[in-house]
């Protein structure tokens, strides 16, 4: 039997006539880390609304947890999967308690009213803002919190239902260096502990790829440039097709970096007028 989390076969997603997602054929199995790039306007977000359930294909199939969309409950599937993305689900109010803006999520609301919760609940919540790094921002106001400190919220927050698949929708955005390192600090750990659920992190820079990822799926054009083991993915080759740049890649204790290949004078001219 197959170990897939999530499947997708010859998947088009077409509006207004353009194809956002063409012919994409990708399978995310029990104990990996996925990441997804590719350039602005290449389809990452339009990958994560199907691979969250909340977009059907125009054509092909997908399966979540081995079901076929479109053929059982989708509020059961959902569930299931964490997502931490602004396009995709709603940020907690500004005056919402941080400990309240994780437990809420175990039942799917945002803003806590009247409502009891179990300790179980509440103790889940602060392990969770714990290994976040947020235990001591438990008692402030969601809207006081830095923009690092309200990622790190809100995957604590995703996390609460104990999800079996994480998406991830560029994290590390908007981060200043520090907060990117703590960040992909955590990432990095959360990536390594084998009860994690199998994640997927779309990002625009292999900076932000945290240590421990196993695979990786390159877009551009809403097509499948490339998916596969991390090593064989993220080549230099790979990333100049799928950034239309060339670029020069390196690797230092499983961290990627890019930059634009440093070639003679006339090469960085016509590389400069095409980007
Ligand atoms: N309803 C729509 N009709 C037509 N085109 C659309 C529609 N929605 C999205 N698009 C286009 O589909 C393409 C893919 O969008 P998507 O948001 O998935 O890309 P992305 O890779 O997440 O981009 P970014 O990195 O800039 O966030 C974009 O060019 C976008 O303008």
């Amino acid at each position: 039997m197959s170990d897939a989390v999530l499947r997708l076969d010859h998947v088009n997603v077409v509006r207004d006539g353009t194809f956002l997602l063409r012919d994409v054929s990708w399978e995310v199995s029990a104990g990996q880390r996925w990441v997804v790039l590719g350039p602005n306007g290449a389809g990452k977000t339009t990958l994560l609304q199907i691979a969250s359930g909340r977009l059907f294909p125009t054509a092909g199939s997908v399966e979540l947890f081995g079901h076929r969309l479109g053929t059982v409950n989708l509020l059961d599937l959902r569930y299931r999967v964490g997502v931490v993305s602004p396009a995709l689900v709603e940020t907690p109010p500004r005056e919402e308690r941080v400990l309240d803006a994780v437990v809420t999520a175990g039942w799917s609301v945002l803003g806590r009213a009247d409502e009891e919760y179990d300790q179980v609940d509440l103790d889940r919540a602060a392990t969770l803002l714990t290994q976040f790094g947020c235990r001591e921002l438990r008692d402030r106001r969601f809207g006081t919190l830095s923009e690092g400190e309200r990622k790190r919220v809100l995957i604590a927050r995703s996390l609460m239902t104990d999800p079996e698949l994480l998406l991830l929708d560029e994290p590390a955005s908007g981060l200043d260096l520090g907060a990117r390192e703590a960040l992909l600090r955590r990432l990095t750990r959360f990536a390594a502990d084998p009860a994690a659920p199998v994640s997927v992190l779309v990002s625009h820079h292999v900076e932000e790829i945290p240590v421990g990822v196993t695979h990786a799926l390159l877009v551009r054009g809403g097509q499948v440039r490339a998916a596969g083991p991390v090593a064989e993915v993220l080549t230099a080759a790979r990333l100049s097709d799928c950034f239309g740049i060339p670029l020069d890649v390196s690797v230092a204790a499983g961290r990627y970096s890019a930059r634009l290949t440093a070639g003679p004078p006339s090469r960085r001219r016509a590389v400069s007028a095409a980007v």
